[in-house]
């Protein structure tokens, strides 16, 4: 651990060892509650929960139709009489005599003895009988019992956030109740004297970065806690800090976390109890994050600039998120794209940016347009994107048609 001083800077940390640093503050849930599944949305699983039976339950018809019994059929013969009508929900359900049909709705359980059934568009209707135009395959239109899935298998993977699809599985599985991570508590709070909510005065901006924080927390699974705005005043923000490190599990602020001697965080931060793991980070935008602890609570201090505390998040709370949700932590930017801009830069620090998906290319990958040129104190460029784009810190050039990893906004 490095004890703050706030009349030096030190070298930047390599984005990859900020990353694990950020880890390192926060720890996987231990508890475990119990809620019923049409609660669980966004909760991570706390166990892996297995089907206690096979599904379907029963065999039954997988179209509107007709059941045959194929066995005595003769090839020749092309009408059948209908004897009787299943329909989904029934409990008394007749054997089906060869040379017969039986009209059945889909769901409905296959009446014995029946080896197919034909769609009702598939046929001719008349009195009482059906004029089929040829015979159907064994099994055709069948939906065999225990042909969905296994008993025992695995519906819902312990450290998995639980979507709506998984509720809709629980669900048709009988599961009522899933046990669950508790949600961590993620406090967010901006700082900042030129922050207003009021009509704007000179030099005054409304604060961005909070409503951001508190979106992005309470998306990625946590409860949050709106700390509000603190003014760039010392002793008033080591006071809220060691605060809200008692009712966190994670602190995050934004702003007042530069070299200035008008940033007050980390003077603030130290006065409150805090240690510091990290400060200063090579990734553009975002350069002076401050990755620590105030007793039990993570503490992430993101900068000021609006795009910087976004880009911050994703990189380094996200993360923490996911850990203290209990969740597996998914890479930043795994999925692929290619670059439809050719771009030079300076090397140093690896590059967060905007962009957007263009189409994709005659093999399917995404073509992807740079966009922001490189500023951090706006969210307007992002606006237009589809997704955040990644360079390593020693990239030098883009050239256009080459790979770059990007992460859609669709995908965390
Ligand atoms: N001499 C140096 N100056 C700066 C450096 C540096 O290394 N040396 N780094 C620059 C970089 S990079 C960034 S990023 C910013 C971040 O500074 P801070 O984290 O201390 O943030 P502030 O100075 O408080 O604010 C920066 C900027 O962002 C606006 N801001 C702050 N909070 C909010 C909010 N909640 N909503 C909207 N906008 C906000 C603030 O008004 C400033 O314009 O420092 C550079 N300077
Ligand atoms: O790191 Mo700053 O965040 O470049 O704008």
């Amino acid at each position: 651990m490095q004890m703050l001083n706030a009349s030096t800077t030190s070298p930047l940390i390599d984005a990859t060892a900020a990353l694990e640093t950020a880890l390192a503050q926060v720890a996987q849930p231990t508890a475990v509650c119990e809620v019923p599944i049409a609660q669980a949305l966004g909760r991570v699983a706390a166990q892996d929960i297995t089907a206690a039976s096979a599904m379907p339950h029963f065999t039954s018809s997988a179209v509107d139709g007709f059941a045959l019994r194929l066995a005595g059929a003769r090839p020749a013969q092309r009408r059948l009489p209908v004897v009787a009508t299943v329909a989904a929900g029934a409990r008394d359900v007749p054997s089906l005599a060869p040379g017969a049909a039986i009209r059945i709705f889909t769901g409905a359980p296959l009446p014995e003895g029946a080896e197919a059934v034909v769609p009702l568009e598939d046929v001719e209707e008349a009195d009482h009988e059906i004029i089929l135009q040829s015979l159907p395959e064994e099994g055709a239109n069948v939906r065999l019992a225990g042909s969905d899935q296994p008993q025992g298998a695995v519906l819902l993977n312990r450290c998995e956030r639980i979507a709506p699809h998984h509720i809709g599985l629980l669900a048709a599985n009988g599961v009522r109740n899933v046990g669950v991570f508790p949600p961590p508590r993620v406090a967010v709070l901006s700082t900042g004297d030129e922050l207003t909510t009021a009509p704007l005065g000179p030099g005054q901006i409304y604060d961005a970065n909070r409503p951001m924080l508190l979106a992005l927390a309470r998306a990625a699974g946590a409860d949050v806690l709106d700390a509000g705005v603190l003014p760039d005043e010392q002793e008033a923000l080591a006071e809220r800090l060691a605060e809200l490190a008692g009712l966190a599990d994670l602190v995050l602020t934004s702003g007042g976390a530069s070299v200035g001697g008008r940033d007050p965080l980390r003077p603030a931060f130290a006065a409150a109890g805090g240690t510091v793991a990290a400060w200063r980070v090579a990734v553009k935008p975002g350069k002076p994050i401050l990755l620590g602890r105030i007793g039990r609570a993570a503490f992430t201090g993101l900068p000021g600039n609006p795009f910087a505390a976004f880009v911050g998040f994703h990189l380094f709370a996200a993360a923490q998120i996911a850990r203290l949700s209990g969740r597996t932590t998914p890479p930043f930017a795994a999925f692929r794209g290619k670059a439809n801009f050719a771009w030079k830069r300076r090397p140093g620090r690896q590059e967060v940016f905007p962009v957007r998906c263009l189409g994709t290319d005659e093999t399917g990958l995404p073509l992807l347009e740079r966009l922001g040129n490189g500023v951090s104190a706006t969210l307007f460029p992002v606006s237009m994107a589809d997704g955040l784009a990644v360079v390593a810190a020693d990239c030098a050039e883009v050239a256009s048609g080459q790979m770059v990893s990007w992460q859609p906004f669709s995908m965390g």
